[in-house]
């Protein structure tokens, strides 16, 4: 691969916990000992609001519906996504009773240490998910309680009677929580494991600002946020890409995946890929080779041809990550030079590290490319603050550099915590620095945890971060006694 350093960003497609692959639980293991400052970190930025028009979701279609013995609203759209072919969504308002709603919001408030930060399938920052469903099998007996005669009595037979798919089977159940100084959204991905994804809304609308959207462009300017109140179902299949990004308050949501079988579940197999030739289902295929995920043997060629069919059909994040794998420089960037023109978030990022790394006269460009790559990607706010700070391509501006970092903290990118705690440092305003540097550990930075434990910051270090250091000490004195 290609090496513009820092990293750049592959496009996801999220695996659910069972089928993590190494270097996603490494990362877990790393937050582990952080998640206690977690809470008590909330709320550090703030400093800028971010305000801003979020567009709306509306359906083309609203009608009375019989499913599954449900009788209710459904509204549905068909949405045309450029190289992958139309793709059809659903809403079932109030398909769970909005009492059972509100039960299982509150049984999940109640156990907020249930949402474990272990590395998240689509970014693998801490997810602050709870799996209480694993492949087919409950693992946890409350939430089974709760939640077993709503997927069996309605759920189920409304999703299968809805997308006409008798053997649909569920898979997985996800709770995910979006709080300030935890996770604040999912970049665009589709769910490539899951043959359908119904999102069950949990929290009140006027308790957070953004939530669930659709994406069926490359571009942020088709982003659509969709009005879920509690008890509301919105179901897609995988060929739909979407995220979540919570720009203000705490929203709590509820994931089901299905497969299109028990036997799929069983296997944890996707067999409605295969011979399929659409550019989505191609480019899931790839990500599944290049990962090795879902039954397929890790296979770099197999990844590259299914993401070149995928990029020949048009499709973005296939061009981007076929860029990624590309030896060849310059075909990654006549791929990404493609996306990049269809807006596509990633592949301008992308493609601004990679001018970047040549060290050459297109710094200018990469900064244009960086800017526009900023309006969808935290990661891309980072950076164009990055290059503010460091006066990179003629941009050096201290205020800017500030608040595009705060832009990109605010919106869950947590290394950008970590550079404005290291700023306050340097202007030795050493409480600011401890607080920020004790948000951004609390977020999974163990390079933040480290810096706790600059003499400076003594007198400031929030106490549970005395303890988090002497573990991360431990561990390292465990490290070297059994190395
Ligand atoms: O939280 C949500 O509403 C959806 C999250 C999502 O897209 C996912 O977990 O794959
Ligand atoms: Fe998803």
């Amino acid at each position: 691969m290609w090496g513009p350093t820092p990293a750049p960003t592959r496009c996801p497609s999220t695996a659910p916990l069972v089928h993590r692959c190494r270097r996603q639980a490494a990362a877990a293991d790393r937050v582990a000992p952080l998640r206690r400052l977690r809470r008590g970190a909330a709320g550090v930025v703030g400093e800028v609001v971010v305000r801003r028009c979020l567009r709306h979701f509306e359906f083309q279609g609203r009608r009375s519906a019989q499913l599954g013995g449900w009788r209710g609203v459904v509204e549905e759209s068909e949405l045309d996504t450029p190289g992958a072919g139309r793709s059809r969504v659903l809403c079932l308002r109030g398909l769970c009773p909005p009492a059972t709603a509100s039960v299982l919001r509150a049984a999940l408030e109640r156990a907020p240490e249930a949402f474990v930060a272990t590395a998240d399938s689509v970014d693998e920052g801490p997810s602050f998910e709870f799996n209480p469903l694993c492949r087919g099998k409950w693992q946890d007996l409350q939430l089974q309680a709760l939640l077993a005669p709503f997927v069996e009595e309605r759920l189920l037979p409304a999703l299968r009677d809805a997308l006409e798919e008798p053997n649909l089977a569920l898979s997985e159940v996800l709770a995910r929580r979006y709080a300030p100084g935890e996770r604040r959204g999912h970049g665009v991905h589709y769910d490539g494991h899951a043959y359908a994804t119904a999102v069950l809304g949990l929290s009140e609308p006027d308790a957070f600002r953004g939530g669930l959207y659709l994406q069926p462009e490359p571009a942020v300017e088709s982003r659509r946020f969709c009005d879920l109140t509690p008890g509301d179902v919105l179901l897609h299949r995988f060929d739909l890409q979407h995220g979540v990004e919570v720009f203000e308050g705490e929203r709590l949501s509820l994931i089901f995946w299905f497969k299109d079988s028990a036997n799929s579940v069983e296997t944890g197999s996707t067999p409605w890929y295969e011979g399929v030739p659409s550019a989505a289902a191609l480019y899931n295929l790839g990500v599944q080779y290049e990962l090795g995920l879902h039954g397929k043997a890790l296979d770099v060629a197999q990844a590259r041809a299914h993401y070149r069919r995928s990029a020949e059909l048009g499709h973005c994040s296939a061009m981007n990550n076929l860029a990624l794998l590309e030896e060849d420089v310059e075909a990654a960037e006549r791929w990404l030079r493609a996306a990049a023109r269809q807006r596509h978030g990633p592949a301008m990022l992308n493609l601004a590290l990679l001018l970047l790394s040549r060290e050459t006269l297109e710094t200018k460009e990469a900064a244009e490319w960086m800017r526009s790559a900023a309006a969808s990607e935290p990661k891309a706010a980072f950076y164009l603050g990055d290059m503010y700070e460091r006066g990179l391509a003629g941009l050096q501006d201290e205020d800017a550099a500030e608040e595009w970092f705060q832009r990109s903290a605010e919106r869950g990118f947590f290394p950008a915590l970590t550079r404005l705690a290291r700023r306050r440092w340097q202007q030795q305003r050493y409480a600011a620095a401890a607080e920020l540097y004790a948000a951004a550990a609390a977020a999974g930075d163990a390079e933040a945890l480290q810096c706790l434990a600059l003499p400076e910051l003594q007198p400031w270090r929030p106490s549970q971060a005395e303890s988090a250091l002497e573990e991360l000490d431990e561990e390292a004195a465990g490290a070297v006694g059994f190395g």
